[in-house]
């Protein structure tokens, strides 16, 4: 075989894009799958498989086809339950079956964290009619945020002020589900001071910690991160010591995005994926291995040396859509690359996505400078000089 190893990517889009670079610069054979042709991964991929992920049969199909010795999982919608038969019988799944099925719904991993573990999270119940959605609201107080089980990137996800605003969250939440299970969480809503991603390695060696990443989010959805984020050395420890109880639970080896917020020294875990996470797209200028070659070197079995900050501090800015559209194109790249200087270093990445939706992200702003504040506001300036120009 000419390849170190091969992957079967499950989810092409930014993320898997910057893994499959990752794992090709050291060697690997990369098979692309998503619903839709022209992913991003499938861009930069051997090959792709365009099918829907939820089907078991074409899942078990492809797998089987294509004999991989990784399954990497880029996506939370993926029928997991032939993740753990392919295990069973010897297959790799980054990083574990199990961590793909108890992550994949809000539920499994709410009850893991909160119950299991005892790790403190908001207060919490699930509903599957309205009338438990309001009893759940009952029990967590008002405002309260109510999630469907099954989504991602804040989709399906809205902040309740008062018992007048549940109905109409509700049906938002049963909208904007993915899958077949009505079924929501409401949670208390938490007044954090900040939130951070702490991106935590699992290797054979042990567990490697990158600097926290600071976010902030909008509709559910990120909008800028930055890394280091200051945080007291007790929350740090705090969320650390968290982080290591849900990631050696889950088990496996790869790079998780734990999310936790902060008030004070209090730190609440949210929830985690057990793959990179979006906001951690920052380490694509902060570190000297971005979260994508930290999940590479880590499924592969490579080392991994000191994790090292390039920079001070760096920043990651989006660049949304804001519209549906087939026929666009990028214009400005030239202009945010400009914004770099001495100290400040700044780069794009546009992801290449065939239509543009409401909000979709289609690239990020990056920048470096001596301090947060001036690494985002670069960020931010980085990405609003790329435009989208619809045609
Ligand atoms: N209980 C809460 N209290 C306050 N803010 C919250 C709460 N739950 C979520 N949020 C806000 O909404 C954001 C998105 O929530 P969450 O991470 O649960 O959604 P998601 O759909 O899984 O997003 P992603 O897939 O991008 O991680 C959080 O990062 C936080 O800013
Ligand atoms: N918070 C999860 C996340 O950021 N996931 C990333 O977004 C892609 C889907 O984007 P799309 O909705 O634009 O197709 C996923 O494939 C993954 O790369
Ligand atoms: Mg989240």
């Amino acid at each position: 075989m000419s390849f170190t190893a091969r992957i079967l990517l499950l989810g092409s889009g930014e993320l898997g894009k910057e893994f499959a670079i990752s794992a090709k610069r050291l060697g690997a054979y990369v098979i692309a799958c998503d619903s839709y042709a022209g992913a991003p991964a499938m861009q930069v991929a051997d090959a792709a498989e365009t099918f829907p992920m939820l089907d078991g049969d074409r899942l078990r199909e492809a797998i089987a086809r294509h004999a991989p010795d990784f399954v990497v999982p880029e996506v939370e919608a993926i029928r997991t339950e032939i993740l753990a038969e392919v295990e069973a019988e010897g297959t790799v799944v980054v990083p574990s079956a199990r961590a793909t099925q108890m992550t994949m719904n809000r539920d499994s991993i709410r009850e893991l964290a909160a119950g299991t573990l005892g790790l403190r999270t908001s207060r919490y119940r699930f509903a599957e009619s309205f009338e438990e959605a309001a009893e759940a609201a009952a029990y967590t107080g008002f405002p309260c945020v109510v999630k469907p089980v099954m989504s991602s990137s804040g989709k399906g996800q809205s902040t309740v002020e008062t018992r007048e605003g549940l109905h109409a969250a509700w049906d938002y939440a049963v909208a904007g589900m993915r899958g077949d299970r009505v079924r929501v969480i409401v949670e208390e809503f938490v007044r954090f001071d900040y939130e951070i991603t702490l991106l935590t390695v699992r290797t054979r060696e042990g567990i490697l910690f990158c600097p926290p990443i600071g976010h902030r989010q909008e509709r559910g959805d990120y909008q800028e991160s930055w890394q280091p984020t200051p945080m007291s050395a007790a929350a740090l420890a705090a969320a650390q010591e968290m982080a290591r109880a849900v990631v050696d639970d889950l088990g496996g080896y790869g790079l998780f995005g734990v999310e936790f917020f902060v008030a004070g020294d209090e730190v609440i875990f949210s929830e985690l994926s057990p793959r990179p996470h979006d906001t951690g797209m920052v380490t694509l200028i902060s570190q000297n291995l971005s979260e994508f070659d930290l999940h590479a070197r880590a499924i592969l079995g490579l080392p991994i040396p000191a994790l090292r900050l390039a920079h001070p501090a760096a920043a990651s800015a989006v660049i949304l859509a804001d519209r549906e559209a087939e026929r666009f194109r990028y214009e400005g790249v030239a202009d945010a690359l400009a914004l770099g200087s001495d100290g400040a270093e700044v780069d794009v990445r546009i992801f290449a996505k065939p239509v543009t939706r409401p909000f979709r992200r289609m690239g990020v702003g990056l920048a470096t400078a001596p301090d947060a504040d001036t690494a985002r506001a670069l960020a931010r300036q980085v990405a609003d000089r790329v435009r989208i120009v619809y045609e």
